[in-house]
């Protein structure tokens, strides 16, 4: 497919997603009708997609159309070479809509950020002096980070493995293991060190949260809310410990055995009605179901999609989750209260509540995180009871 090609793709898929489909949807049925379009045509109209989706509001949330060309614009693209009319590519833009592009317009703080009015208010009490530049993180795509397995490999041997593959990789700053792909991310699902289980594809700030917990030798750790089992994979591979998964809805956790086969670690799935039998546990991780929002540069379709009611049952699931974890705590163990969200509703509010109703259980760490050049939005709260 030609540049305009995808375009006018993209064009078509921004007007499904207005109608009211998921991204995802959008894009695997667009695919499945267009069987002509190769895997770079895919990954480019994704890109486009996405990129419009991170910023809907301040391009102006128009039709697909006025969307992708506020997007060309902003990106300082060629205009006319994508919008020539020809091969596919979307009609040569008319004279209005020149002028309409060319027409300086005033955006509300909310829309120059990118995040709905409703949850303005909430976001900035959430974030204070964070609420400006966190919003505008997430209006470019996140960077692709990978977790360096340190049982099967060193940092650097990764690094040179990932190289020969033609991936370039830098070390975090500050994450230990933790390493940045800059060059080739599209590749790494078909690197050596990915099929042979060396590096795993997990955000920065998840491993942030895995070192942060203070794991002893031959502790019992529960990834409670294990879902894919990031968490679970992350710490049978650091620390010397059993490592049990559950979730809720067990379907979720169908690749953990492959991967942790790929990953050389054990990881033992347990079943709802089986957890107070393995338990008591040293440390519950809970990685709580939430909106998202720390993580909506991935994701960006969600922010539009999230609503005050959807936010209230995540918080009744996150007050659940905690109450049913803190059953399973040994007595002198830790109870990790994580989500991957910057609302303080889905936060501190649980957390504070949950303390107030049970005062024998103290926060003794806390971190959030906010989303920006270094990894996505992430909270962690560390709980005992003393
Ligand atoms: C944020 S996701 C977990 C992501 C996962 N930890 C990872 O790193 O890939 C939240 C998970 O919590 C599960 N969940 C929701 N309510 C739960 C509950 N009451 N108890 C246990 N798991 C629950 C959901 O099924 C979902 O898979």
């Amino acid at each position: 497919m030609t540049p305009g090609a995808r375009v006018a793709a993209a064009i078509t898929i921004l007007d499904v997603i207005r109608e009211g489909q998921a991204a995802e949807l959008a894009l695997t049925s667009w695919a499945r009708g267009s069987r002509f379009a190769g895997s770079k045509d895919r990954a480019a109209i994704r890109d486009h997609v996405f990129d419009v989706l991170r910023a809907r509001r301040s391009l102006g949330d128009g039709t697909g159309r006025e969307l992708m060309m506020q997007l060309v614009k902003r990106d300082g693209l060629s205009m006319d070479t994508l919008f020539s009319g020809e091969r596919h590519a979307p009609d040569p833009l008319t004279e209005e809509e020149r002028a309409v592009l060319e027409t300086p317009v005033s955006l509300s703080p909310a829309a120059t950020c990118d995040v709905p009015d409703w949850l303005w208010p909430h976001w900035k009490d959430s974030l204070g002096r964070h609420s400006e530049i966190a919003a505008l993180a997430q209006q470019s795509r996140a960077d692709v980070f990978l977790r360096v397995n340190q049982r099967r490999a060193t940092v650097q041997n990764t690094m040179d493995m990932l190289s020969k593959d033609g991936i370039s990789v830098v070390p975090h700053p500050d994450i230990d293991g933790c390493l940045r792909v800059t060059d080739n991310p599209r590749r790494v699902k078909i690197a050596e060190a990915f099929v042979d289980g060396i590096v795993e594809l997990q955000d920065a700030s998840s491993q942030f949260a895995i070192n942060a917990v203070t794991v002893s030798d031959g502790a019992r750790v529960l990834d409670y809310c294990a879902g894919g089992g990031g968490k679970a994979l992350g710490f049978a591979d650091r620390y010397n410990a059993a490592v049990f998964a559950h979730d809720i809805a067990p379907a979720r956790m169908k690749d953990l055995s492959t991967r942790a086969a790929r990953a050389k670690v054990e990881i033992t799935q347990v079943a709802t009605d089986s957890l107070l039998s393995h338990g008591p546990f040293d440390v519950v991780f809970c990685d709580a179901p939430c909106s998202g929002s720390g993580t909506w540069r991935r994701t960006p379709d969600a922010k539009w999609r999230l609503t005050q009611e959807r936010l209230d049952t995540l918080n009744a699931m996150q007050t659940e989750v905690v109450a049913g974890a803190t059953q399973l705590v040994a007595d002198d163990g830790v109870l990790a209260y994580a989500t991957c969200s910057v609302l303080s509703s889905e936060n501190d509010a649980i957390v504070d509540t949950f303390c107030a109703a049970n005062p024998d259980w103290h926060s003794v760490q806390r971190h959030q995180l906010f989303p920006g050049p270094d990894g996505d939005g992430f909270y962690l709260n560390l709980l005992r009871k003393f």
